[in-house]
């Protein structure tokens, strides 16, 4: 049977992109070797085999760790059902999720009554369900030298691209065009609160009719 490092589990208010405001489940998979500079979640990068630990060390953090437990899809489903969860949404992120194969997980979750999201960074084959809603948050020329795949930008039922500087920009623009990519809902996502990058996603957002995504979850200080 399929199973998976979980770094968290918790129910939160999704912060990002279409489904901001839905109240979700998170799993956040141990592991990504892309490298961001800026990443806010560097504490998953690393598989440490001497950071693996029980499911009460990983349900009960009370900081951003390197722990993680090695958990199959029954084991998952259990806790989620444990936890009395009133979410029917789960997102699966990381670290870099779309490192392993996801369809068991999301197909097991969607027989018992969950819709599922993936957050990824578009450098791995997407294994999900169909049904599956795909955030694909395009990492360009980053530390680990990754490079996007086509088929992750036409799978992708959103494209969330963190945004500080113009190279950001310009970056999205050749990613969609060298992909053809023309329907996909596109989002900016501001690296960091700071004034500078915010006021250039808002900017950069009228010009070209794309959403502005602002991570809602940390200006409420939530998850
Ligand atoms: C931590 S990543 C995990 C999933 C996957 N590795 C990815 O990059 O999409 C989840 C989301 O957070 C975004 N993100 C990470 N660090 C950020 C930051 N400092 N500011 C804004 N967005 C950030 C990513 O671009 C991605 O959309
Ligand atoms: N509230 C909340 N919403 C989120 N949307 C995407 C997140 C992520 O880390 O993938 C995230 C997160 O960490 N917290
Ligand atoms: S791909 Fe995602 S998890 Fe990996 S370093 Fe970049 S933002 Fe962080
Ligand atoms: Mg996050």
């Amino acid at each position: 049977m399929s199973h998976y490092k979980i770094n968290e589990l918790f129910e939160t208010i999704q912060g990002e992109g279409s489904f901001t405001g839905q109240p979700s489940i998170f799993l956040r998979l141990q592991g990504c070797p892309v490298g961001c500079s800026w990443c806010d979640t560097k504490h998953t990068w690393e598989i440490n085999l001497d950071s693996e630990v029980s499911s009460d060390v990983v349900l009960h953090k009370t900081a951003e760790t390197d722990e993680w437990v090695d958990l199959d899809c029954d084991a998952i489903l259990r806790i989620i059902h444990s936890k009395g969860f009133k979410a029917k949404h789960i997102v699966i992120t990381g670290g870099e999720p779309c490192m392993v194969d996801l369809k068991p997980l999301c197909e097991m979750f969607e027989q018992h009554g969950y819709s599922c999201q993936v957050e990824t960074s578009g450098t791995f084959e997407i294994l999900v369900s169909n049904n599956c809603w795909v955030t694909v948050s395009p990492k360009v020329n980053m530390r680990g030298g990754y490079e996007i795949l086509s088929s992750a930008m036409v799978r992708a039922n959103e494209i969330k691209h963190p945004v500080g500087t113009e190279q950001h920009v310009d970056d999205l623009k050749a990613l969609l065009t060298l992909h053809n990519i023309t329907d996909t809902p596109v989002y900016l996502q501001p690296i960091s609160q700071k004034e500078r990058a915010t006021k250039l996603a808002i900017d950069t957002c009228i010009a070209n009719n794309w959403r502005l995504s602002v991570q809602v979850h940390k200006y409420i200080g939530i998850e």
